[in-house]
């Protein structure tokens, strides 16, 4: 290539000044190639592991115990429960890869909250379903400790590793009618479980977390005025599960009283939605429905009264928990347990859809959906710890933080079915209902 007169004198002299280049220039050169290097390989080894990756996506869906604790585990904790947003907050969700846990870690992260999850992936319904949500969940760079709320020594780790402002303590053994079949479940989950917990965040954390939990419209157990109100009546609970969520609440008051923690307990509305939970109604009637198969309609009373529940939708409940934890005021105990500086916040509330419908109207509905008809058992609704209605009176969550529920039963369950067919890859044609 002919170079003209300007491109070759140039090129001699800078040739010339490379060739000369004083030491001293040539180590300050060298240094900063160094440092730049070093800069750009820690950069690259700090930041969150590029979830892209096999190694970094499978770390964060890991489900072996024994990353609890190492270095690469540490990190994917810290960075997991970084908010994105200085504003943001630092939350810990138990049950994190359960159907509410996790569309309110999604909710909160995808908002510049820092979240991490925490969850034993037990097999009380298809643990699969929950290592989906895990992987789901993974892409956008959420964590969740593969651990029970009953391990203290790991719940004081991660306190060690980030100081918590919030937890959203969703883990529980939930269902009415599991109680009557396992019914220490529902006490190492929802009685020691929540004590430990508790204890944890009021004597080994610092400072002390605001805690929003899961309590349950089953408390009302066998009331029959309705819409239920948060003051009335919680002493007949119908259910062991009942029991325990009732258990909660009083726990709750005890150590917001010793100890000054912020506690803000919900009563769920039988919650329904997409990655719902298999062991509830709206999803093996779906399952059945489709399959061919039987669902058995409880009937009240005498087996003349129609059942009905207060249907929740999910996004409807993640606006009430996100709105919960951002009413929350500090807890006000100081670390190690001692006396706390002041009464501290209790509160609970109703999260539910104020327009209770009938189980046989569900399953029409469904039907409809799906384009066939199910074939229907109706039985008196046997001694399992059922009751024949719920019915919500959320004026108070409204008046607090703003909740309204705001998706009808048809909508919802029409979002659900929607998911249902894709995540099984069942090839049928939804009716447009
Ligand atoms: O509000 C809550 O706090 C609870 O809500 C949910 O409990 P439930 O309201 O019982 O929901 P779900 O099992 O879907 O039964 C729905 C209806 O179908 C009736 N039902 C049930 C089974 C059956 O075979 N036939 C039938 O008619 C049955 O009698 C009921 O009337 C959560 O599971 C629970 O964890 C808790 O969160």
């Amino acid at each position: 290539m002919k170079m003209d007169k300007f491109n070759k004198t140039t090129s001699l002299r800078r040739v010339r000044q490379v060739q000369f280049l004083p030491c001293y220039q040539v180590t300050i050169l060298t240094c900063l190639i160094l440092i730049v290097f070093l800069f750009v390989f820690t950069l690259n080894h700090h930041s969150f592991p590029n979830t892209s990756t096999g190694r970094a996506r499978s770390l964060l869906s890991s489900s072996s115990p024994e990353f609890n604790g190492g270095g690469q585990w540490e990190k994917l904790v810290r960075q997991s429960s970084t908010p994105r947003k200085v504003t943001g907050k630092t939350v810990l969700v138990t049950g994190a890869a359960g159907f509410v846990g996790s569309h309110c870690v999604l909710a909160l992260k995808k908002r510049g909250d820092g979240v991490l999850g925490l969850d034993n992936f037990n097999s009380y319904y298809d643990p699969s379903l929950k290592r989906s949500r895990q992987a789901h969940l993974s892409k956008h760079g959420i964590f969740i400790v593969d651990a029970d709320i009953n391990d203290a020594d790991l719940l004081k780790k991660l306190f060690e590793i980030t100081p918590f402002t919030h937890i959203l303590h969703l883990a529980a053994q939930a269902g009415v009618r599991y109680a009557i079949e396992n019914p220490n479940s529902y006490i190492h989950s929802n009685i020691a479980g929540f004590v430990n917990l508790l204890e944890v965040a009021a004597k080994n954390t610092n400072p002390q977390p605001a805690i929003v939990w899961a309590s349950s419209s089953s408390v009302y157990g066998l009331n029959t005025e309705t819409p239920f109100s948060e003051s009335d009546r919680t002493d007949r609970p119908a259910s062991l599960y009942a029991a325990t969520k009732k258990a909660g609440e009083e726990i709750a008051h005890t150590y917001n009283h010793i100890y000054g923690l912020s506690l803000t307990g919900l009563r769920f509305f039988t919650v329904y939605g997409p990655w719902g939970r298999p062991d509830m109604a709206y999803f093996f009637f779906t399952k059945a429905i489709l399959d061919h198969g039987d669902i058995t309609v409880f009937q009240a009373g005498d087996g003349d009264k129609e059942i009905a529940r207060d249907f929740t939708y999910i996004d409807d409940v993640v606006h009430g928990c996100v709105g919960a934890i951002d009413t929350a005021e500090k807890s006000t105990g100081v670390p190690g347990g001692g006396q706390k500086h002041g009464p501290a916040q209790l509160r609970v509330y109703n999260l539910g859809n104020t327009s209770p419908v009938p189980v046989s109207r569900l399953v029409s509905i469904l039907e409809c959906l799906l384009g066939r008809s199910a074939n229907k058992n109706t039985v008196r609704m046997p001694a399992n710890g059922d009751v024949p209605y719920t019915h919500a009176n959320v004026s108070l969550a409204n008046q607090d933080f703003g909740y309204r529920p705001t998706t009808d039963l048809t909508t919802g369950l029409r979002k659900f079915v929607k998911w249902y067919v894709k995540y099984y890859s069942i090839q049928t044609k939804l009716v447009r209902y």
